[in-house]
């Protein structure tokens, strides 16, 4: 994916990575923030929040306002952060860390669930896939943290990026959402683009299927070799492209995906990952649009997916923002969205921290592979708060 043109109609500062805003700003509240290989995407301000999804496209589509940026929620019915900026910048530049993560003393108050009650959970849902009841689902657990020094949202976005572009960094203030989330963030890098929106142009880059990196390069090599021929990863991967080619169908006039994932990589992690390439059929369809149709999809929901949205329901509760999607769109329909994995929740004390890490489940998943795929995926989060990996580790 090459540079993408900036939004159009707003302003485009000529260098705007060096005036990153400052917690204790008047803007903390509503600020929106992006950034990837196209450059980064800041939104400040709040012109008008968006009480539902459905309001917020319709006002895309009836031209009123200029720009929606926020996160939608795992569960769509669920509140969105979803707001018109007072102005909405472009930066060429993608946000780079000032310095390495300033390291930090990170404490575990709490691992929701224990890791062996994720091991039997997975074994439980291994058991409904075999009968029948679903084909994939996808569950998450969770970590609850503690820093000592208050965090700074831009600068721990910056520090996931880690001076890789390939990571959708991001920092997005909650308020928009309502009370409940009033002075939360949701901060993290995301390497899955849900959907991505230039004029009739439309892309997808869904990522399911992972290993560990290894820091010995020959180890890690294996690694990447065995993920791309492992049958299981493979066929739970198959599923994210199949809804995607079904879900964007009814938009799209072509939809062009290779037949089989190419291997992509993060700091922590081997994923396998299809880029896939639509065309729209009306031009009227916004980025908004598209992605309320595909979220969520199987990478994080599962097959079929009212079936696995039960199950997660039922086996981890309400996920909030995590698994949504955080993004933008402008006035023209244009818009980036990535799906919200690889992020923390950060409290509006600045102090404590909710860290997520789900994998796809499928008839043949070891469950004790599980829990340790999502300890690995934590290690993204861990290392961005500048902390030892083991730090969550059973
Ligand atoms: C659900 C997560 O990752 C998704 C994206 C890539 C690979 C995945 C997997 O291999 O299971 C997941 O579908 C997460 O990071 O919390």
């Amino acid at each position: 994916m090459g540079t993408s043109p900036p939004p159009s109609g707003h302003r485009n500062p000529p260098d705007w990575a060096p005036n990153l805003p400052r917690l204790g700003t008047p803007l903390g509240g509503s600020t929106f923030l992006l950034s990837g290989r196209s450059g980064s995407v800041h939104g400040v301000g709040r012109e008008r929040t968006f009480a539902t999804t459905q309001a917020a496209a319709a006002a895309l589509h009836s031209r009123s306002c200029r720009g929606i940026v926020g996160a939608l929620p795992f569960d769509l019915d669920d509140p969105a952060a979803l707001w018109e900026p007072a102005d909405l910048t472009v930066s060429a530049q993608p946000l780079a860390p000032a310095a390495p993560p300033q390291r930090r003393s990170v404490t575990v108050l709490a691992r929701l669930p224990e890791p062996a009650e994720h091991q039997r959970r997975v074994g439980e849902i291994v058991a409904r896939i075999r009968a029948g009841q679903a084909q994939k689902v996808v569950l998450a657990r969770a970590v609850q943290l503690q820093v000592d020094e208050a965090i700074d949202p831009i600068a721990l976005a910056a520090a996931f990026a880690g001076g890789n572009t390939a990571n959708n960094a991001f920092a997005v203030a909650l308020d928009a959402a309502g009370e409940r989330y009033a002075g939360q963030w949701l901060v993290g890098a995301s390497p899955e683009l849900l959907v991505r929106r230039r004029g009739r142009s439309v892309q997808c880059r869904p990522y399911a299927g992972t290993a560990p990196r290894s820091p010995d390069p020959v180890v890690d090599e294996q690694r990447a070799a065995a993920l791309r021929s492992s049958a299981k990863d493979l066929a739970e991967h198959s599923f994210v492209v199949e809804y995607l080619r079904r879900s964007l169908a009814p938009f799209c006039t072509t939809i062009n995906a290779p037949t089989e994932p190419t291997l992509l990589s993060t700091g922590e992690l081997w994923h396998l990952a299809t880029p896939i390439s639509a065309t729209l059929a009306d031009p009227a369809t916004t980025a908004l649009d598209l992605a309320l149709a595909l979220s969520p999809t199987p990478a994080l929901g599962g097959t079929p997916s009212a079936v696995a949205s039960e199950m997660i329901a039922h086996y981890e509760g309400d996920r909030g923002f995590y698994g949504g999607a955080i993004g933008w769109c402008n006035s023209e329909g244009d818009g980036d969205w990535v799906v919200t994995i690889r992020c923390v929740g950060l409290a509006a004390d600045l102090h404590h921290l909710t860290a997520w890490a789900g994998g796809g489940i499928i008839a043949d998943s070891d469950p004790a592979a599980e829990v340790a795929e999502t300890t690995a995926k934590f290690a993204t989060a861990l290392r961005a708060l500048g902390a030892d990996p083991e730090t969550v580790a059973p």
